[in-house]
């Protein structure tokens, strides 16, 4: 007969005194109530497969860089010598005889680590509660250890503990090793602890939070799924509660990477210490195998949401392999899907959703009171109007919507007329490219000026991510030029330009925000743009004018870079997301540059941009391009004059946040603090140096306890840097929301700059919070 683990714990029962069994039943010792819900992974409902899997299917699976034999490791466990007296040293040799998984040594061990490495053939993980001491971690990792685990700090009755964040920082300033934070059991838990850098999460069972917030409320499949899905790439380990391999197989099934086992380690370590330790990982390894054939899995990869049977509909799920079929593994696909830049605004994003009561200076979105659905009927009409003045019959004015498109745009004479009435920008219609959004136009230019691999683009920074994403999609090279306090210095890039020209790279283009730059807040003073020009044309590189907020803008604007541009220097990316409405994704490139064909015809640079857009988007959405020239058309070309109304709000509201960041911060105060802000005088964004690490972290601490999101300027800085200094956007909100999220945010500074008490939070009233609600993605 086969055993099972019931049958080691039955066994050991039998073994040890009553008293050691009660204790390992109630884990005196673990600081926590264990499964409120033992049975909870088991009545989790698995789908049959329409075909079996494999026999031996593949347990192998990769968690923090290393492969281990099956998704599990041993729980951190105190007392082993109550079950056996070679406790540990047995635990470790039954584990590797079993299967290449990881131990994590509880903090209470009795053995020094170096002993216990020396015995080791399993890989170490150690457990380190209390204060983090720099001593140990130097002796773990002379010894070997592979990761930390931090422990929840303890509960204590009525009062709140120290919430641990501070902890985790310290021990992360102690080690570069990964360091795993155990106990957590709310999204929120997640994101601090990624906040402050948690490398991997062990997942609390209801019932045991980490900083002593109210317990986990949930069954254990809620808790796991919501840590799993607040994790994303983290891994997720479940801490305890498998006891049959397809408790591992339904953990995995819910979102975690592997499970921790406990109990089931002492009863095989009471039975047979090593040889009972090794005996009961195999029963689960040999179960899980078994339930991976059964759900028809060939690979732990192939595990997902999918194979959990719910009542209620579930969102979709991504595909299941084929049974037996393969999966696709992230590290095979382009770089850019795993690349940090791709995904900087995920947390941010994840921040603003988790917090929604929360007052969002995030968001890089136009403000909606403006906004008017009838207006796209007349827009349209009026466009497709337009047309039939033209002479077009209702036969083609149809076809010109129905249909494909020219690849360079329908629009290009209504555009061309406008920039000409707008900005002073005089080129021809075939100039132009209308592109779906500005963010094509980008990846347009840099996909037909970016050759080879030794062109590069050069940026300012802090950057806007559209453009290093857009480089990193097509594997641009990026090399950047610093800001200034007051903006980027014409000696600085012909300093880059000379320093990329040295290391036998060829410098294409410039990329730049001229005008009340995203994120920076900055305008380019006229002399630095006639500076500019000068360089491109005596340096030979193009720049790449991006300006979205010119005519979002009060009062007179500095010339476009392409209105002084005499000798086509200038690729001008266009957007109509922040004039006439970001839902058409429309935005353009002007691109004169004349292209010489090895036949010897010549072209302009627009002809070749709409050649690559052929092959990418084809054309811009008809219909899209018609709401947008019907706008155009309706102010008689003249952009300025539709949204003289939204510039005008922006203004005020930029203006109306600066007035409540002086009224909050008295000059003197200011001072003391060491808090300053720069004064845009158009655009969405200002940007406040701060007087402390303005991180992830940070950002959860201003949600969490004051109710306020921004965004960290580190985000924007390619190269590091930008730790102390925050983004406001003020494109969304109303007065009344910007007077309460500047009066939250200045207790939020005070607090961090150590001068206020904290809790903060506690003190606002709760209407205060209703009445501000909306919390909005951030761009
Ligand atoms: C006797 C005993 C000692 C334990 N010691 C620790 C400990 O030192 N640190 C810790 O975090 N958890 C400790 N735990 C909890 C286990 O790590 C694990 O989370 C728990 O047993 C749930 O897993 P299981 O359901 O597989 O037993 C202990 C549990 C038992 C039964």
């Amino acid at each position: 007969m086969e055993l099972t683990l019931s049958d080691f714990a039955r066994l050991a029962q039998a073994r040890v005194p009553s008293g050691t069994w009660s204790l390992f039943e109630s884990a005196a010792g673990a600081d926590r109530a264990l499964d409120a819900d033992p049975d909870a992974l088991g009545r989790v409902r698995l789908r049959s497969p329409a075909a079996p899997g494999p026999e031996r299917p593949e347990t192998a699976t990769t968690i923090l860089g290393r492969v281990w034999d099956a998704p599990m490791a041993i729980a951190p466990l105190a007392h082993q010598a109550l079950a056996h007296p070679s406790g540990e040293l047995a635990t470790l040799r039954g584990t590797a005889a079993a299967a290449g998984v990881p131990v994590v040594i509880s903090a209470r061990t009795e053995h020094p680590v170096e002993a216990l490495a020396a015995e080791s053939a399993a890989p170490l993980w150690l457990q380190v509660s209390g204060p983090p001491d720099r001593a140990l971690a130097e002796r773990a990792e002379r010894a070997g250890v592979e990761a930390f685990v931090l422990a929840a700090e303890p509960r204590t009755a009525g009062s709140a503990p120290g919430p641990g964040w501070a902890r985790l920082d310290r021990m992360r300033s102690l080690t570069p090793l990964p360091i795993l934070v155990q106990g957590v059991s709310t999204g929120r838990d997640v994101l601090r602890a990624l906040g402050a850098g948690a490398d991997g999460l062990v997942v609390a069972p209801p019932g045991g939070g980490l900083d002593g917030a109210a317990p986990a409320a949930g069954a254990l499949p809620d808790v796991l799924r919501e840590v799993a899905a607040a994790a994303g790439r983290v891994p997720v380990l479940l801490d305890g509660a498998a006891r049959r391999g397809r408790d591992v197989l339904a953990a995995l099934a819910l979102g975690a990477d592997a499970v921790l086992v406990g109990r089931p380690v002492l009863h095989g370590l009471a039975v047979g210490a090593a040889e009972g330790v090794r005996s009961v990982l195999a029963i689960l390894l040999e179960e899980f195998e078994d339930a991976m054939a059964s759900a028809g899995l060939a690979s732990v990869a192939g595990i997902g949401p999918g194979l959990v049977e719910t009542a209620e509909p579930t969102p979709p799920t991504p595909p299941e392999p084929a049974p037996g079929g393969r999966v696709l593994r992230a590290a095979d696909l382009h770089g850019s899907v795993t690349d940090p830049v791709m995904d900087t605004m995920n947390f941010l994003n994840e921040v603003t959703l988790r917090y929604p009561d929360a007052v969002s200076f995030a968001p890089g979105r136009p403000y909606g009171g403006f906004f008017d659905t009838e207006q796209i009927f007349t827009y349209v009409r009026r466009y497709l109007g337009h047309l039939a003045s033209e002479g077009r019959s209702p036969a083609e004015v149809r076809e010109t919507v129905y249909q494909y498109g020219p690849s360079a745009g329908l629009i290009r004479d209504v555009i061309a007329a406008s920039v000409r009435a707008d900005e002073g920008i005089d080129v021809p219609p075939e100039s132009i490219v209308v592109t779906v959004g500005c963010q094509e136009a980008m990846f347009l230019a840099l996909r037909a000026l970016m050759a080879g691999p030794d062109d590069v683009l050069l940026v300012s920074s802090p950057s806007y991510m559209g453009i290093t994403g857009a480089a990193r999609l097509l594997d641009v090279e990026v090399a950047v030029v610093e800001e200034r306090a007051d903006g980027l210095s014409c000696a600085d890039v012909e300093a880059a330009i000379a320093a990329e020209r040295a290391r036998g790279r060829r410098p294409r283009a410039i990329y730049v925000i001229p005008d009340h730059s995203n994120p920076s807040g900055i305008t380019m003073p006229l002399e630095t743009r006639h500076e500019l020009l000068d360089l491109a044309d005596r340096l030979d590189v193009l720049v790449l004018e991006d300006s979205p907020y010119r005519l979002v803008s009060p009062g007179a604007q500095i010339p476009a870079l392409k209105a002084l541009d005499r000798h086509r220097r200038v690729v001008h990316l266009g957007s109509y997301a922040k004039t006439v409405f970001p839902g058409a994704r429309v935005g353009y490139a002007i691109a004169d540059q004349p292209v010489l064909r090895e036949d010897g015809t010549r072209g302009l640079l627009a002809d070749e941009l709409a050649k690559i857009k052929s092959m990418l988007t084809v054309n811009t959405s008809a219909l899209s391009q018609a709401a947008v020239a019907g706008a155009l058309l309706e102010c008689g070309g003249r952009l300025s004059e539709l949204t003289a109304r939204s510039a005008a709000h922006y203004g005020d509201t930029m203006r109306y946040t600066l007035d409540a960041l002086d009224r909050a911060f008295p000059a003197e105060r200011r001072a003391e603090l060491g808090l300053r802000w720069n004064a845009p005088t158009g655009g969405f964004f200002l940007t406040l140096q701060v007087p402390f690490r303005a991180d992830n972290a940070a950002l959860v601490r201003s949600a969490e306890d004051f109710g306020v999101i921004w965004t960290p300027m580190a985000y924007f800085h390619l190269r590091g840097g930008g730790t102390g200094t925050i983004r406001l956007s003020i494109s969304y909100l109303t007065r009344a929301e910007v007077d309460e999220g500047i009066s939250r945010l200045a207790r939020f500074i005070e607090t961090e700059a150590g001068t206020a008490p904290s809790g903060a939070r506690a003190a606002m009233t709760p209407t205060a919070f209703t009445e501000v609600a909306g919390g909005h993605h951030g761009d």
